[in-house]
């Protein structure tokens, strides 16, 4: 942490952007209202055991419902910035083809809510809900999804291009392939070494697509959100280096080099071996397309060991003394500090924003209720501990010289972590899911005070 003796602390550049993150399938519930179609998380939540507690995304924190009351505390925050997530199956019940205009209606409102309000709308096309419809007919397995995001993405674009200035077409092609076609602990829930490089490749493309009719539609900014975490060798053995080697391509190249680079890193071809295909050339130039930022998440680090594991025959090492979060990821700060000069020293000077950060902390089901004054608290100092650590990773990296724009608070309000369910809170805001009532964290309050002192009551 660099900064002059009596100087201010953690002065962030004008105009960077504060703000939170949701996903729509994980905070709006009534993923059926209005002539939605289902998306795949509606039918896995739906197929026993697929869920922790058979939780579902039926209800999650109605938001569907309260999204005025929602933006109403996002205001009393002094959030600058929100992001959020459309559901496609809402606008586009079979994934192509006709438009529920009812879904549209909510997400136009929702915006209008927001500038209503000054806060800036970050709006992704993709945050993992595919339409059931698409599924049928292969997802992201099937070619041609690449246009069938990018009619849906036009779609958005001729809706909402000018109140929403800032798009992302897909968050985490990683976990997308990771979770849901290698490993199958996500929807759709398959495990193919086969599969999962298409999936990756497919995602990719329709990337490309929804950024290349973006050029013809949209006159604002456009980019891709990436998870990518620095790798870290367990001992300096050439075993455990290429180990590094090969996770580091695997999560943090993976996208980012067809999508700034034209082309994959040389070990995914290791990596996969047999179920590498040979890509036609041609798909580098539709996924190539110019980007105006790139969103990263960060959460954690991982120190890495050559062991035995498939694809990547790598293991995780758990660190004695590191400190870990609910979901088991060390807080590693350092790490996003380091993550940010690499992909400056690999990419260059692109714009950056931090579109999720936070942690999952243990919070009681309920807030504490003042006996005297009556009001309700939620007392979150791990969090607060992490969060000011990563904003202070960030300042460092923007001393250094890498161009940071904003960052969205991973997350708004708790909500449903995927397959783990109501199991695990990274909200500033808690919710009483019983009750639906929302509480501002300490965390929240806190950071409400670096938001107004622009860092500096970090
Ligand atoms: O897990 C917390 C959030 C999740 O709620 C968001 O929807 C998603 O965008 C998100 N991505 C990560 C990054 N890492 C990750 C690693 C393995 C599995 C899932 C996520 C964390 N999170």
């Amino acid at each position: 942490m660099s900064r002059a003796p009596g100087a201010d602390q953690f002065v962030f550049p004008e105009g960077f952007l504060w703000g939170a993150a949701t996903a729509a399938h994980q905070i709006e519930g009534s993923p059926m209202a209005d002539g939605a179609g289902p998306s795949i998380w509606t039918r896995f939540a739906h197929t026993p055991g697929m869920m922790l507690n058979g939780d579902t995304g039926d209800v999650a924190c109605d938001h569907y419902n309260r999204w005025r009351d929602d933006v109403k505390l996002m205001r009393k925050l002094g959030l600058k910035a929100y992001r959020f997530s459309v559901s496609w199956s809402r606008i586009l019940p079979e994934g192509t083809g006709r438009v529920n205009q009812k879904g549209l209606d909510f997400y136009s409102n929702l915006v209008d809510e927001l500038l209503a309000n000054d806060i800036e709308p970050l709006l992704t096309l993709f945050h993992w809900d595919l339409p059931a419809a698409l599924d049928d007919r292969g997802g992201w397995l099937n070619r041609e999804i690449a246009d069938w995001f990018a009619e849906y993405a036009s779609v958005m674009y001729r809706a909402l291009d000018g109140r929403v200035k800032k798009w992302v077409t897909h968050n985490e092609p990683w976990v997308v392939t990771d979770g849901g076609y290698l490993h199958g602990a996500l929807a759709p829930g398959h495990r193919s070494k086969f599969e999962a490089p298409i999936a990756s490749h497919n995602l990719m493309r329709a990337h490309g697509a929804a950024v290349k009719a973006y050029r013809e539609i949209g006159k604002h900014e456009i980019g891709l959100v990436v998870n990518i975490e620095p790798k870290y060798a367990a001992s300096d053995s050439a075993a455990d280096q290429a180990a590094v080697r090969r996770a580091h391509a695997y999560m943090n190249e993976q996208y980012l080099h067809p999508a700034l680079l034209g082309h994959y890193p040389p070990e995914l071809k290791e990596i996969f071996g047999e179920a590498w295909p040979d890509w036609p050339a041609e798909d580098f130039e539709l996924i190539k397309q110019p980007l105006d930022f790139v969103g990263i998440n960060y959460y954690t680090r991982s120190v890495t060991k050559d062991a035995t594991s498939y694809p990547l025959n790598t293991a995780v090492v758990r660190q004695p003394l590191g400190t870990y979060t609910e979901t088991g990821w060390e807080v590693f700060p350092q790490g996003l500090t380091d993550l940010l000069l690499w992909f400056k020293q690999t990419y260059g000077d692109l714009p950056v924003y931090i579109t999720e950060n936070g942690a999952a902390f243990f919070d009681p089901p309920t807030a504490d209720v003042d006996p005297v004054s009556g009001e309700r608290r939620v007392r979150d100092p791990l969090r607060m501990d992490y969060l000011r650590k990563h904003l202070s990773a960030i300042h460092d990296a923007i001393q250094a010289g890498v161009d940071i724009r904003g960052y969205m608070l991973w997350s708004l309000m708790d909500n449903l972590e995927w397959s783990l369910g109501y199991s695990k809170r990274f909200g500033m805001i808690h919710v009483n899911y019983g009750t639906q009532e929302r509480t501002p964290k300490d965390s929240a309050l806190w950071y409400s005070q670096v938001i107004a002192s622009h860092g500096r009551k970090l």
